[in-house]
């Protein structure tokens, strides 16, 4: 148990979506008055799995102009000389290791199929033929974008991308967005409206922004356009709602 719930708080970790303060704190249950050892162990124990959202050599001049761009915006740094506001998230392919035997019922997932999970938009190994994207996080503004360059693989429509591969991609950016601000979350509303069809292997812009947050709820807009703003494809309300650990271990 304690060890499912290490990998749980290690993987938002990770994912940078929870910060080494707060890591434990949801999820452990500490007697007050007891004393934490934390142990840390050498750093090649745990190699640097693949970061996803850095350039890859599919990825077209408007994918890596729009990277650029935010990636400039993340060097930037406020007068006083802070950091500025936006950071680049990084993704990888294997989100949580948490689905461990769990014998007092719930999930029970086996170790064969636990290591064998990988992230539904992470999955196709040749680059540049399904979702290439990176999220960029603005924590001022409450703000989220993500570049995405959809590839040949998500046709839905003849020469235009699927609503359930566009769907995937806003639950993608929302849910990662509504776990930067709330913790651990899981989607329960998605309402999308399609207004425009996007062509395939053209690159587009998802912002997704804080509406308002109230008690567990984290409700969540997103609009994705072309890179210019000119075309809205679509345009989306979101409500995600805190979870804690036993809500994932209890399937
Ligand atoms: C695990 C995600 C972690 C994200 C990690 C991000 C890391 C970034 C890295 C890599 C990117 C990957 C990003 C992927 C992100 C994808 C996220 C998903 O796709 S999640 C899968 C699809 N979602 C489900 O399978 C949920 C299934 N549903 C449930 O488990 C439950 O229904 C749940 C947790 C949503 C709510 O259940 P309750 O028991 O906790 O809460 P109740 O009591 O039902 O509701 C609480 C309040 O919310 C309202 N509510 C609940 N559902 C609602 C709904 N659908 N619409 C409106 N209100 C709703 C209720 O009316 C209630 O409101 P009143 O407190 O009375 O005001």
């Amino acid at each position: 148990m304690a060890r499912s719930i290490g990998r749980i708080c290690k993987g938002f970790q990770r994912l940078g979506l929870l910060s080494k303060q707060t890591q434990l704190i949801p999820f452990t249950r500490v007697p007050v008055g007891t004393v934490r050892t934390i142990v840390t162990l050498p750093s090649f124990l745990f190699p640097q799995p693949r970061d996803f959202s850095l350039p890859n050599p599919s990825w077209g001049s408007e994918m890596t102009r729009m990277y650029e761009h935010y990636e400039s915006q993340c060097e930037m740094e406020t007068e006083g000389g802070q950091k500025g506001p936006w950071r680049r998230l990084p993704s990888y392919n294997r989100l949580l290791k948490y689905a461990t035997v769990f014998p007092s019922g719930g999930v029970y997932l086996s170790k064969m199929i636990q290591s064998k999970a990988r992230l539904f938009t992470r999955n196709i190994r040749n680059p540049g033929a399904a979702f290439e994207y990176v999220l960029f996080v603005n924590k001022e503004e409450q703000k989220c974008v993500c570049i995405l360059q959809a590839g040949h693989l998500l046709e839905g429509p003849p020469g235009h991308v699927h609503g359930g591969a566009i769907a995937t991609m806003i639950d993608t950016v929302t849910g990662t967005h509504a776990t930067f601000l709330s913790g651990p979350v899981m989607t329960a509303n998605l309402n999308i409206n399609y207004r425009r069809p996007i062509p395939l292997g053209s690159t587009v812009l998802l912002e997704s922004c804080l509406e308002k947050k109230e008690g567990r709820k984290t409700f969540i807009t997103c609009r994705v356009t072309s890179t210019d703003g000119s075309k809205l494809h679509t345009e989306t309300s979101a409500l995600f709602l805190s979870i804690t650990a036993s809500h994932l271990l209890g399937g």
